[in-house]
């Protein structure tokens, strides 16, 4: 039985870990459970699946859900309560599927507990991958990507010479405006950029991919999570999103990871590597059924986003941590009504150039920063208004 701590439990990632748990109730256990405020998701899932340890954003939601549950479980709140769920003792693996880079300190609590790590929070990685991953050295930590992107490229590296790898290949959707001028991206809507073309995920996520700062999030993530110098990552638009990502080696071969957009099978292969379990829940992928694949080069006059990651990533330090900030926070004011599309990508370049960089940021300094790139923009917006 591997027994799971999960955080963010009640989001997009969070309900289909669970789906994969149900799936194999033989095989997972669920032991700590960690969500926000969302007690009406919660309640039932909590009833389901049983965890001993169930952790939530603040004081007011412990209360409300320890007296539904009439005291029966251990309830605990804030990001110390989140942190006591990512190091529960009944649990062998996190999977940290919380959004933002709250999810930073639990992680680097989980590696220090011995914890195995299934990874979708790519801000953790971006916010502070050189602790991340440093940590994960000194331990002997193995972080599974969950992200499906990095999944696609663990899976194609499998078996292979890691020191032959030439190449990654992000493959990207596009967005919700793919197709769009930027006379056009001026006025797009919330509803319109929550419209995503392939998957449906969380709100935020969503806008990333629409702005395309995803794309660059997960480059980043990418660099920290196989050691992969910035020149040799490289985006390609595929707007049918079959092919999750390539791995190019010194021959030129390209190995892919291919199937029907579903995060079920990351998650499921983060949980059960180096073995593969059945998934009855996806849909088998019959290429002819698709018929035709589309490639193209991404736009980065269109989408500057990933550009500003591409250059937040080169710098080094804590750039990356004020991208990622910046980002949460003018992503948050859009999803508000508080500002347009655009103003993310401008909100974020605006924080970066404000910004005076620090070498090799410890853990006081990038949550420093962080806090400073989101008062940055929330002062901005509130200007704007
Ligand atoms: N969705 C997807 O398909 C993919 C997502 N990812 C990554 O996975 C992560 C999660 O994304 P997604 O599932 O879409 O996000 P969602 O917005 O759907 O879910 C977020 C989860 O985090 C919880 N949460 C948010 N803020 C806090 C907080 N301050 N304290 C405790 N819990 C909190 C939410 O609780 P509540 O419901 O109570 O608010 C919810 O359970 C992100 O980093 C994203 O980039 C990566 C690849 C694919
Ligand atoms: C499912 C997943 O991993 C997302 O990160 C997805 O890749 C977003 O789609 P885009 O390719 O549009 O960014
Ligand atoms: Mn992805």
């Amino acid at each position: 039985m591997k027994t799971i701590s999960l955080l963010g439990a009640t989001g997009s990632v969070g309900m289909q870990t669970l789906q994969v748990v149900r799936e194999h109730p033989d095989l997972f256990s669920i032991e700590a459970f960690a969500f926000g405020t969302n007690i009406a998701k919660a309640l039932p899932l909590i009833r389901e699946f049983k965890p001993s340890l169930v952790a939530v954003k603040d004081q007011t939601t412990a209360g409300k859900i320890d007296f539904e549950l009439g005291g029966s479980v251990k309830i605990v709140s804030g990001l110390q309560g989140m942190i006591e769920a990512a190091t529960w003792e009944k649990s062998e693996v996190l999977v940290n599927a919380v959004l933002g880079s709250i999810g930073l300190e639990p992680t680097l609590a989980a590696i220090e507990a011995g914890k195995t790590i299934g990874l979708a929070n790519k801000e953790t990685l971006v916010t502070a991958g050189h602790l991340v991953i440093g940590q994960a050295k000194r331990y002997g930590t193995a972080i599974l990507p969950i992200d499906s992107e990095h999944s696609a490229i663990f899976q194609s590296m499998q078996g292979q010479d890691r020191s032959k790898v030439t190449r990654l290949i992000l493959t990207a959707s596009g967005g919700s405006f793919r197709d769009k001028t930027r006379e056009e991206l001026k006025n797009v809507t919330v509803r319109q950029a929550l419209a995503h073309p392939n998957w449906s995920m969380g709100a935020k996520i969503t806008v990333d991919s629409a702005t395309l700062m995803n794309k660059g999030l997960e480059v980043i993530e990418a660099h920290w999570l196989f050691n992969m110098p910035f020149d040799k990552i490289d985006t390609l638009i595929h707007r049918e999103s079959i092919v999750h990502s390539l791995v190019e080696y010194a021959d030129h071969s390209q190995i892919a990871q291919l199937g029907e957009p579903s995060m079920l099978v990351p998650i499921q292969y983060a949980l059960t590597y180096p073995k593969r379990l059945e998934l009855k829940q996806t849909k088998r992928l019959n290429l002819w059924e698709i018929g035709t694949l589309h490639f193209q080069k991404v736009d980065n006059t269109r989408f500057p986003c990933i550009g500003l990651a591409y250059s937040a990533g080169r710098a080094g330090g804590s750039y990356p941590t004020v991208l990622n900030a910046a980002n949460e926070a003018a992503v948050h004011a859009f999803l508000q009504g508080e500002i347009h599309f655009l103003d993310i990508e401008s909100l974020v370049q605006a924080a970066l150039d404000a910004h005076q960089g620090i070498e090799t940021p410890d853990l006081a300094a990038i949550k420093e920063t962080d806090r400073r790139a989101r008062e940055f923009v929330t002062g901005k917006v509130m200007h704007h208004k």
